[in-house]
């Protein structure tokens, strides 16, 4: 049997909510084949990050060197890249390997507090990994350090939108989920041309944790399946709603999604 496959590249959360678990969750939901580079791995539960392990580059570099001897890769989705070194070797093997479809999600801090990027890093992201991108996922804090502008409103989000296509990512959502207020949360993606914003109710939970991860993942497995990113991006969308809206009651903090609400959705 033929099936799509997808590659994540992230940190591990031993909590299961976030980075590479996650991901994989995701991918299995979605039919699809998951793999995993792991860049560093976190001791992590729904109330805090306690320690954060890198990898050591070798080590980031021989797995990816081991998938791209063997295995024909349909998208990738980065995560917890961590800091310069890591990102170097990982974009090489990107551009090395010809793997074209990529969902750069640009994780910067845990839901929870704790950075999970070294800020020095920053650089080494946009010159390195933006231009990579097929599609970049930062929420609203993630885009106003990498645009350096501060987002308040509707407009900003699409100028800052706007920016980071300038800076080479083929297409951006900006997410809504740390915006201020309002009763529904709006995420903005703008693919060079022109401007779609995904509107819905803001669900009352405080189990968003692995929120971000889990739509990046999504957005990766449908573009693995051979969807344009529009309707890669629609369809992950209503994935993490869905997540959202059964979130679980797991750990005293903030819970994760629930990465199988989808396959119950209606049943
Ligand atoms: N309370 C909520 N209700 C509905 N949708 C939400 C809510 N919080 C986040 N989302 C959605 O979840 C997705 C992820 O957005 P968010 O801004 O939380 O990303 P993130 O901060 O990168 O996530 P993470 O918590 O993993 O760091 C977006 O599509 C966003 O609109
Ligand atoms: C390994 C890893 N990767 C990503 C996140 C971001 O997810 P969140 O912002 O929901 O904590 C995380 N907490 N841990």
């Amino acid at each position: 049997m033929n099936i799509a496959r997808a590659l994540t590249i992230a940190g591990s959360d031993s909590g299961g909510g976030a980075g590479i678990q996650a991901d994989l969750k995701t991918f299995q939901e979605l039919d699809v084949f998951g793999m995993s580079v792991i860049t560093a791995v976190t001791a992590q539960n729904t109330q805090e990050v306690k320690s954060v392990h890198p990898v050591p580059v070798e080590g980031v570099e021989e797995q990816l060197q081991a998938i791209a001897d063997d295995i024909h890769v349909d998208a990738v989705k980065t995560g917890m890249l961590y800091d310069e070194e890591r990102i170097c070797v990982i974009a090489e093997q990107i551009k090395k390997a010809g793997w074209k479809k990529v969902v750069v999600d640009p994780v910067m801090v845990a839901t929870t507090g704790m950075s999970l990027f070294q800020k020095r890093a920053l650089s080494a992201l946009i010159e390195y990994m933006v231009p990579l991108a097929t599609i970049l996922t930062p929420n609203i804090p993630e885009a106003e350090v990498l645009t350096d502008r501060k987002i308040e409103t509707l407009d900003d989000r699409k100028e800052a939108a706007r920016q980071l296509v300038d800076m080479g990512a083929k297409s951006v959502i900006i997410k809504g989920g740390h915006q201020a207020e309002g009763e529904h949360v709006i995420d903005v993606f703008y693919d060079g041309e022109s401007y779609h914003t995904f509107e819905r109710p803001r669900v009352e939970t405080t189990n968003t944790h692995g929120t971000g991860c889990t739509f990046a993942s999504a957005i990766a497995a449908n573009l693995a399946q051979g969807k344009e990113i529009f309707q890669a991006v629609e369809e992950g969308k209503a994935f993490i709603h869905t997540a959202i809206e059964h979130a679980l009651d797991v750990g005293h903090g903030h819970g994760p999604t629930n990465h199988a609400a989808w396959r119950f959705q209606g049943k």
